[in-house]
């Protein structure tokens, strides 16, 4: 959610994403105004209205699943091998609708801590990017953890 003006976000973003074969394509949809409840409700439905037919929808979110790099990595061979098209989606400030979350195939969190949306999709990025390196087995992730 939300238009992401040119900065230090966007340029996190743009660092990973440049790294990665294919790119994320972002659709970037507009923030909801009203109550927080209204807020989630319409940013939900156009949420949902944006995603591609079909979509395998990853809904980024606090209460998801928090696995490792190696186990997103391997998430990431099931979801290729359904041949749907991935949607990741990344709430605004009010966070996603219940509708968003019963929709998604997968919820997905990044770990306890909330995180400000514009920096999410960077951190997805850079993750995305560490699955497709565990993946190819390329040193850019290090799985290496003290004993
Ligand atoms: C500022 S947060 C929303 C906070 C809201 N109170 C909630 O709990 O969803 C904005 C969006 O960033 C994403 N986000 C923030 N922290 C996250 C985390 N630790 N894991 C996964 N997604 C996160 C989610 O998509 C969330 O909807």
């Amino acid at each position: 959610m939300g238009r992401l003006k040119p900065g230090p976000e966007a340029a996190l973003f743009e660092h990973y994403n440049a790294r990665l074969r294919p790119p994320l394509v972002v659709t970037e949809l507009p923030e909801a105004r009203g109550s927080a409840a209204e807020v989630r409700r319409r940013e939900g439905a156009a949420l949902l209205a944006a995603l591609p037919e079909g979509a395998l929808l990853v809904a980024m979110d606090l209460g998801g699943q928090a696995p490792t790099s190696e186990a997103l990595a391997a998430l990431a061979e099931r979801w290729e091998a359904t041949a749907r098209p991935l949607a990741f989606a990344i709430g605004g400030a009010e966070g996603l609708d219940p509708t968003v979350l019963a929709r998604a195939d997968h919820k997905l969190s990044l770990g306890p801590l909330t995180w400000p949306h514009f920096l999410v999709r960077g951190l997805l990025a850079e993750q995305w990017y560490r699955v497709q390196a565990i993946r190819a087995n390329h040193p850019y992730h290090r799985a290496w953890r003290p004993g």
